[in-house]
């Protein structure tokens, strides 16, 4: 079970001075920008010990302080702690002794009168780097095992296919991350699933928010997601709270990112390039204290080259980046997902689970699913309603794959090529082979279905497969 945390990041951020009142406002600052997994310590030489527990992830180091000066803990903690980020805060403001520490491994060098802003961005820079660091360790390690961390997160999911488990993997890796995460894949292929999966898995304490941003303008955007203040606009009669405030410390979907207009684009751009924003009708930012999981079934790629979506929230968005395949891609899903559709729709709706014509699942194994999940959902849902009893019929099975391959051949404009691959033509006697052959693979060997593809009766399919094998 995954308790949940409190605490952002995932590691310790350790703060090291011996002035008490600077790591008291240091460290105030830093909450105030959602950073709450902090330590102090004033004692230098207590620092090592500290490291041994293993949970920091990064230090801010005064440089002189009794026991060990910070350049000489700096020295020690990049050798022997190489993956420990180390960010100087020094009451000296020297360009030699910035320069000097950098080489020695300091990821960046601040001078205590710095405005507390400046700090706090290099501080959250440091976090983002160190956290993709993590990232990327965690993922090596997972593709190299085979079980998953967290299967319980998965729950809602079904699927036994292996590209799924592989994103599955990559999920858990990029949980811990305060990134944002871009969910892509057709209509109906579980995407808002996934995001669930994401939030459950970033321990996050806070709620997962959901808003479907198509559709609205750029007003009711920023409204929305930014909240107002009393008197904003007409018709603010009181102060309200934005979806990210609700969101706070836990994670915010939005779904159809692909229709977001433009001006919310920049909107949401600044939002992630800054971690702030202004609800309507104040000029103080706030802090946005929530991670991003956005969704489409667009081709986001496409519209940046079409001048539609912006390049830079692009990939500000696709830091991380969960493309589940199509249903057509993992058809091993299909019976799993039918059997749990049906025993679904026979307690919804107060029915005992009917029994399955053994043809179904190959009608079902060479139908594309354009609909995806969604669709099979609907099928079965369909079919359990008008359901009698004993086993459940065909028809309505049949009749909604009919009309979405009627719907599509009316959609497409390019006819088919059946014969593009051949330089000369084959026979008529060589086709026949052909359709025979890929109507038996397509009914997986049943030849009372193969014969109806063909369009030919069962009998005389069994004698023309006797001639093939003489
Ligand atoms: N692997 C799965 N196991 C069980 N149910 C699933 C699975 N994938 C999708 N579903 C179900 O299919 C339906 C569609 O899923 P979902 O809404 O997550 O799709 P989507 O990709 O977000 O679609 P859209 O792009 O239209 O918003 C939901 O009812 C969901 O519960």
């Amino acid at each position: 079970m995954i308790q949940p945390v409190t605490l952002h990041p995932s590691f310790q951020v350790l703060l090291v001075d011996d002035e008490p009142a600077w790591l008291r406002s240091l460290s105030l600052t830093l909450e105030r920008a959602g950073i709450s997994n902090i330590a102090s310590c004033q004692d230098s030489r207590k620092v090592l010990p500290l490291l041994e527990k293993g949970q920091v992830g990064l230090i801010l180091l005064d440089l002189t302080m009794p026991g060990y000066s910070g350049e000489e803990l700096l020295e020690i903690i990049s050798e022997r702690y190489p993956d420990i980020m180390v960010i100087i805060i020094s009451g000296m403001n020297e360009l030699d002794t910035a320069v000097r520490c950098i080489k020695k491994g300091a990821v960046d060098y601040f001078v205590k009168t710095d405005m507390q802003e400046h700090i706090t961005k290099g501080v959250l820079r440091a976090i983002s780097s160190h956290e993709m660091k993590l990232v990327a360790k965690g993922m090596g390690q997972r593709l190299l095992s085979n079980k998953l961390e967290h299967p319980e997160a998965f729950d809602e999911i079904i699927t036994c296919s292996n590209s799924m488990f592989s994103l599955f993997k990559y999920m858990e890796s990029v949980a811990i991350s305060s990134q944002p995460v871009l969910v892509t894949g057709e209509s109906g292929v579980g995407k808002e699933l996934v995001a669930r999966a994401i939030h459950t898995l970033s321990e996050r304490r806070g709620k997962r928010i959901s808003l479907n941003v198509a559709g609205l303008d750029t007003t009711s955007f920023s409204d929305t997601l930014f909240g107002h203040h009393r008197g904003a606009f007409t018709g603010a009669h009181s102060t309200r709270p934005g979806l990210i405030e609700q969101a706070r410390g836990g994670s915010l979907f939005l779904d159809e990112i692909g229709d977001l207009d433009l001006q919310s684009q920049v909107k949401l751009l600044r939002l992630l390039q800054e971690g702030e924003y202004f609800p309507l009708g104040s000029d103080r930012p706030k802090n946005a204290q929530t991670r991003i999981i956005a969704a489409t079934h667009q081709d986001l790629q496409k519209k940046v080259q079409e001048g539609r979506f912006r390049k830079d929230l692009y990939y500000r968005l696709c830091i991380h980046n969960v493309h589940i395949p199509p249903l057509r891609e993992r058809k091993g899903d299909i019976p799993l997902l039918l059997d749990k559709f049906l025993q679904n729709a026979a307690t919804e709706m107060g029915k005992k689970k009917p029994t399955v014509p053994p043809e179904l699942l190959t009608h079902l194994k060479n139908y594309s699913f354009p609909g995806n999940i969604r669709e099979l959902q609907g099928m079965v849902y369909d079919a359990v309603s008008t359901h009698k009893s004993h086993v459940l019929s065909m028809q309505s099975f049949l009749q909604a794959m009919h009309a979405d391959a009627e719907l599509h051949t009316e959609d497409s404009t390019e006819p088919p090529e059946p014969f593009a691959q051949f330089e000369d033509l084959p026979s008529i006697a060589e086709c026949t082979v052909m359709l025979i052959k890929e109507a038996m693979k397509r009914a997986d060997d049943n030849q009372t279905l193969a014969s109806r593809m063909l369009g030919i009766s069962q009998p005389a399919l069994s004698k023309r497969l006797k001639q093939l094998k003489d």
